[in-house]
């Protein structure tokens, strides 16, 4: 379990001031236009970038006081470019369990119980990241994370390149994790509100590096919204600044 909270958190010129708090066992959408610093809130999770102003806490604590490795094992980013790392898949699905050195028999456990839960072809096992399609590799990406059943799973659109039924697959089994007596924390920057919207419990929008939005799933107006995400691509287009 792990609740996650920013405060007045920058980074360079590209989020400002950012303050928000994330319940623990929440699902939250994080939307926002192209180039808004959605993906760049992900990484000052788990340390892929350092904010230059303000504090992030989960659980109360401090991320720069939690060693980097043990951070890396509490918060799980699945990035929107999935890379195997040279490794054949079975052997990306596995690695993080290795490299922390789980016995090979739970090792064994873990993966046989999330390749049929992902539903994962076991054709696909031995083949390297050359002979996989875009989709094939998010969802790899998503199983390397999922096995290691951490606190916080961040997932940035990752259902961009996944058909309709993985995409489904994928929305429940984070609802049944987030539900689960261990509940899970999850972060998903989704553009699709259709998807999001039977989804999430919270809703998170930043524009520009701000924070323009943050609410109950059960307070949005998913029209309004989807009105304001269309407004801000036109903005941004017409906006010489930006470019
Ligand atoms: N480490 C960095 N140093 C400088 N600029 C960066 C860095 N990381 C990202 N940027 C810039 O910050 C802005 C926000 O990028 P980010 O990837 O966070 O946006 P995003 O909302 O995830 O966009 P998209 O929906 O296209 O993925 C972009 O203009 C990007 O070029």
């Amino acid at each position: 379990m792990a609740s996650i909270e920013f405060q007045q958190v920058s980074f360079k010129q590209i989020l400002t001031n950012i303050s928000v708090t994330i319940a623990h066992g929440s699902q939250t959408a994080l939307v926002g236009s192209t180039g808004a610093g959605k993906s760049t809130l992900l990484r000052l999770l788990n340390r892929l970038s350092d904010r230059t102003a303000g504090k992030i806490f989960i659980d109360g604590k401090e991320i720069f006081e939690i060693p980097v490795p043990v951070l890396r094992r509490q918060i799980m980013l699945v990035p929107q470019e999935v890379s195997l790392l040279g490794m054949t898949v079975a052997e990306a699905i596995r690695y993080p369990l290795t490299l922390r050195g789980y016995p090979a028999p739970e090792i064994q456990t873990r993966f046989q119980t999330w390749s049929e839960r992902l539903n994962l072809d076991s054709k696909l096992m031995g083949r390297a990241e050359v002979e996989l399609s875009l989709g094939q590799r998010q969802w790899v990406g998503i199983a390397r994370a999922l096995i290691t059943e951490p606190e916080v799973i961040l997932l940035d659109e990752p259902t961009s390149a996944l058909d309709r039924g993985l995409a489904q697959l994928l929305l429940d089994t984070l609802q049944e994790l987030t539900r689960s007596p261990q509940p899970q924390t999850v972060i998903m920057v989704n553009h699709q509100l259709d998807q999001v919207s039977s989804w999430c419990s919270h809703v998170i929008q930043l524009h520009k590096g701000q924070l323009t939005l943050s609410q109950t799933a059960d307070a949005i107006d998913w029209q309004n919204l989807d009105q304001m995400l269309k407004q801000a691509v036109t903005h941004q287009e017409d906006d010489d600044e930006w470019d």
